[in-house]
């Protein structure tokens, strides 16, 4: 059960779990750690490599995050990234200055081969910069592996005290050597024998589960969605019966979508399952309110006590399990990153919950490895690969205030466009589509009438992590169904529009 670990050590830089999740993908368990914990509770962890992130900081301003120097004489390998190689020169005494350009995007990088971490790398590539400063002159004792045009120690190293250092970011999809090199680093400079898989994240969330439990009552909030499936799956495996369910139908759900979800779960998993329907109560709350950030957070808190609620019927429940998954909380906003939209179940969960915890065993993990705990614990596959679906539901589709007209007239049209898009076969290659209903009306014509109506937006985009998303390029021919269909068959709708924007910048969902 024990694996060998990597220490991602956090300085506040954007892709700081995507560096953890490169390096699981490569097989090898990594946790991010804050700057701030303290080396000898790094030492004792006995990791066998450390990264440094990046981070917005000024490595020679007041207040900038740095670290105990002593951390480069432990004889663990280090790789430092962007603000980390900045911080490892820095620290080292070589010198960091403002780059006379900065560089931003893709860049054209020259390696030297013969360094461990550039070992079967192209000599040159392109990688993904993003900084202002840079390592201006490495440690006397490093030598210089990397450069650009206008970045001179684009990569630095010590072989012999096995200290590693890049100025751009390998972790992104935009450095297309950067899987090579983060493998390199671990497996070829710290040893690392590869000997973490998705299925053994499940047995020891598992075991974790159980001993946290131990004898007591937990409520799963589930969706019938991907993650809280995954989640309630593990809490069963590790509890069984002291888990009950509860599924909330709060009116704000698709066409069907309530009796489908108790359907499955009923049939499928030998799990204690409540539906609760509670569609008045979240309509009133939500009466006259548009800005989507307060619904949002009146979606949250009512989420709540609901489980409240049912949780008082059951008896003592100490702790409510939610199938939170990393990009709900990045996107909620942390102590570095900003706030993009308050997930329901992070941002908007009010201050006070009557629960002992709440515990989220998906929390660091991306969408496709979520997919696959789900796989390894035996969630059927149609469950595993569905669509995301939102906890706020339609509430966040339908953009401005909301009325159960505008819910219907929604449900409609979001079922026609699922249902083509099945139909023609190309569901499985979609990561998520649905209708918005817009809050704008326009003049149409119908049966040489004149019609004052809605306009539906349809929203279809690929991806595989959801923190970003390019617009998907259905067919003509299916769109046009689809938009004659809805028209045809849902009062109240007479134009139909297609979504072609990416995220950035723009998010998947329009509110
Ligand atoms: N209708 C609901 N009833 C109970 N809990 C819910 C409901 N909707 C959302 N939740 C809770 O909020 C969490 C976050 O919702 P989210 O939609 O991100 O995940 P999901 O529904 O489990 O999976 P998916 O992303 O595939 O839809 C869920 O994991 C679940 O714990
Ligand atoms: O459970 C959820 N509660 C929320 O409040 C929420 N907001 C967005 N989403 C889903 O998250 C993914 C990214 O969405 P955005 O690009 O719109 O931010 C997409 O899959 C969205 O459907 C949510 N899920
Ligand atoms: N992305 C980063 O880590 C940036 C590092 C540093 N803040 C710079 O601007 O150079
Ligand atoms: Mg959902």
């Amino acid at each position: 059960m024990k694996h060998e670990l990597i220490i991602v050590l956090d300085f506040g830089g954007q892709y700081n779990q995507l560096i953890a999740r490169r390096v699981r993908e490569v097989n090898v368990y990594a946790e991010v750690l804050s700057y701030e914990t303290p080396i000898e509770e790094i030492i004792a962890r006995n990791p066998k490599g450390i990264i440094f992130t990046g981070g917005p900081s000024v490595v020679f301003e007041e207040n900038a995050p740095l670290i105990d120097k002593a951390i480069f004489d432990a004889g663990i390998p280090i790789l430092g990234i962007c603000y980390g190689s900045q911080l490892m020169g820095y620290l080292l005494g070589g010198s960091v200055a403002r780059a006379d350009s900065r560089e931003y995007g893709k860049t054209d990088l020259t390696v030297d081969k013969s360094d461990p971490l550039f070992e079967g790398v192209d000599v040159s590539s392109v990688a993904w910069m993003s900084h202002t400063y840079y390592v201006s002159s490495p440690p006397s004792d490093f030598r210089i592996t990397a450069s650009t045009d206008t970045c001179p120690v684009a990569g630095m190293s010590n072989e012999s005290k096995k200290l590693y250092a890049v100025q751009f970011h390998p972790e992104v999809n935009h450095t297309p050597e950067g899987t090579k090199m983060l493998k390199n680093f671990l497996v070829n400079i710290c040893g690392c024998s590869q000997d973490w898989i998705m299925s053994d994240f499940a047995k020891d969330q598992i075991k974790l589960l159980k001993e946290k439990i131990g004898d007591k009552k937990v409520l799963c909030a589930l969706s019938g969605g991907v993650d809280s499936s995954v989640a309630a799956m593990l809490i069963h495996k590790a509890v069984g019966k002291q888990l009950t369910c509860i599924f909330v139908d709060h009116g704000l759900l698709r066409k069907d979508e309530g009796d489908d979800v108790e359907k499955v779960f009923g049939e499928e998993f030998d799990m204690n399952l409540i539906r609760v329907n509670c569609e008045k109560q979240f309509l009133n709350k939500l009466a006259g309110v548009s800005d989507p950030e307060t619904k949002r957070k009146i979606i949250g808190e009512e989420f709540i006590r609901v489980f409240e609620a049912e949780a008082k019927k059951i008896g003592v429940v100490d702790f409510l399990v939610q199938g939170t998954i990393y990009p709900d909380v990045i996107e909620s906003g942390t102590k570095d990153a900003a706030v993009i939209k308050s997930h329901h179940n992070v941002g908007g969960l009010p201050e006070h919950v009557d629960f002992k915890e709440i515990i989220e065993p998906l929390r660091d993990l991306f969408k496709d490895e979520v997919r696959n705990v789900g796989r390894a614990v035996g969630i059927p596959e149609f469950l595993v690969s569905r669509q995301p679906f939102p906890g706020p539901g339609l509430a966040i589709r339908v953009i401005g205030d909301i009325t159960k007209e505008k819910l219907d007239i929604l449900r409609e049209a979001d079922y026609i466009f699922r249902e083509e898009v099945k139909a023609a076969g190309i569901s499985k290659g979609l990561g998520q589509y649905f209708a918005v209903l817009t809050n704008l009306k326009s003049v149409g014509v119908m049966g040489d009438e004149r019609t004052y109506d809605y306009t539906v937006a349809l929203r279809s985009v690929d991806t595989s992590d959801f923190m970003t998303a390019d617009w998907s390029r259905i067919p003509h021919e299916i769109l046009a169904k689809v938009s004659n269909r809805i028209v045809n068959e849902v009062n109240h709708v007479n134009r139909i529009c297609y979504d072609i924007t990416s995220k950035p910048p723009a998010t998947i969902e329009w509110e």
